[in-house]
């Protein structure tokens, strides 16, 4: 006898649920109390005092804080207190339907974004730069309009172990994604970061894909590559924790689509007064999104990308009143609006970095949300390629 699937999506309201799964457990939140005004790091001073100041709720519980922050600093955080929330058993995944695209564009187009990565790799040339994370949007309409809670399983199917998540925005959009990083998590006093940086697209054959992890592994580009983000994350927590253990070694976490290169942070608090929103707005914008040095990858991004980021980039999760929380980076995931989407990718650029190869790796990363979507793109990333030239 087949059971009837029941979990928190279920209760999932279009426009007022936020819902954040991991393979451990799943919060769905409802409806906002209180939507803090405010710019990432302000709006996180102000989230911890509000947070504070409410104590916990009406069932005794403490209460909560959800949300996503973008990118870009100066640009609105939208972060809220809901009026209920519920902790559930991870969303079951699900196959998903096969709808069919009406649009399909890049945008940037893909010359562009190979422009992009000579400008980046010339200044590397020069010095002036170490890395930069160069991102390309697709935009994409399907035959039917976008039903968020079938891709929020559909994401959930394709990578059981990512962060899932539909956050509501402003204008009646959603966030929505699978992402494989965790920016930081905060339990009691124990912190938990595990960037990820250096990448092969996933291919589904293990022979393949075992060549592939080792050929990451022993990458001097990809090694240098994620070694900035490590860098930067040890150093960015180290005056809030009394000890830092970052390996010296990465280890490969797979997703659906992708083999990246990842190393599992721990940080012991010095202050638990220090909130998981607090220490997440010390990490970003961590190299694994933006580069090093920060202030010339930033000014590159918004110079040459093309596109407004917006929360791609940033961060989703929540905090709660002890100051317990988890965030990802906002990573593999789409803006839905309407009838039409926007996904996000980019990827690393070092010294020695290959434009064609970038181009591809951004391709292989948005099978992530097209394989959610029902959009054949079979499992190289050319074959991403040929589905941009048939749009
Ligand atoms: C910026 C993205 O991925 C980051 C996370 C993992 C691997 C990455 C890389 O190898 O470039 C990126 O730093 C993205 O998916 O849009």
């Amino acid at each position: 006898m087949t059971m009837p699937r029941t979990d928190l999506l279920d209760a999932y309201r279009p426009g007022r649920s936020f819902l954040y799964s991991t393979a451990e457990r799943a919060l769905l939140a409802t409806g906002a109390t209180v939507t803090l005004p405010g710019r990432g790091p302000h709006a996180a001073r102000r989230a911890a005092a509000v947070l504070d100041a409410l104590g916990d709720d009406a069932h005794g519980r403490r209460s909560l804080l959800v949300g996503a922050i973008p990118f870009d600093d100066d640009a609105p955080a939208r972060l809220v207190i809901p009026e209920s929330h519920t902790w559930g058993e991870p969303v079951t995944g699900s196959p998903p339907h096969r709808t069919g695209v009406r649009e399909l564009r890049a945008e940037p187009p893909e010359d562009d974004y190979l422009a992009s990565v000579h400008t980046a790799l010339s200044l590397m040339d020069g010095g002036d730069l170490d890395k930069a994370v160069l991102a390309r949007s697709l935009v994409l309409r399907p035959n039917a309009p976008v039903d968020v809670p079938a891709l929020v399983r559909g994401l959930a199917g394709g990578d059981p172990r990512g962060h899932t998540f539909a956050v509501p925005l402003p204008g009646r959009r959603t966030l929505v994604g699978a992402s494989p990083e965790l920016l930081v998590r905060r339990r009691g006093g124990v912190v938990t970061a595990h960037p990820l940086a250096g990448s092969r697209p996933r291919t589904g054959d293990p022979v393949r894909d075992a060549v592939a992890t080792a050929e990451l592994l022993a990458c001097d580009k990809d090694r240098r590559e994620h070694a900035f983000v490590v860098d930067a994350i040890a150093t960015a927590l180290a005056p809030y924790c009394a000890s830092v253990d970052a390996p010296p070694t990465p280890t490969v976490t797979t997703t659906g689509a992708m083999l990246h290169l990842g190393t599992l942070i721990t940080a012991e608090l010095r202050d638990e007064r220090v909130s998981a929103l607090e220490l997440a707005c010390a990490l970003h914008p961590t190299p694994a999104v933006c580069g090093t040095p920060t202030a010339p990858a930033r000014e590159l991004i918004g110079r040459v990308e093309g596109f407004e980021r917006g929360f791609y980039a940033g961060m989703v999760g929540w905090t709660d009143g002890s100051g317990d929380g988890e965030w990802a980076v906002a990573i593999r995931c789409a803006e839905v609006d309407g009838d039409r989407l926007r996904l996000y990718a980019g990827a690393g650029i070092v010294p020695g970095s290959q434009p064609r190869a970038e181009l591809a790796e951004t391709s292989a990363k948005f099978r992530t949300l097209l394989g959610a979507l029902g959009v054949e793109t079979g499992t190289e990333a050319a074959d991403v390629a040929r589905i941009h030239r048939v749009a």
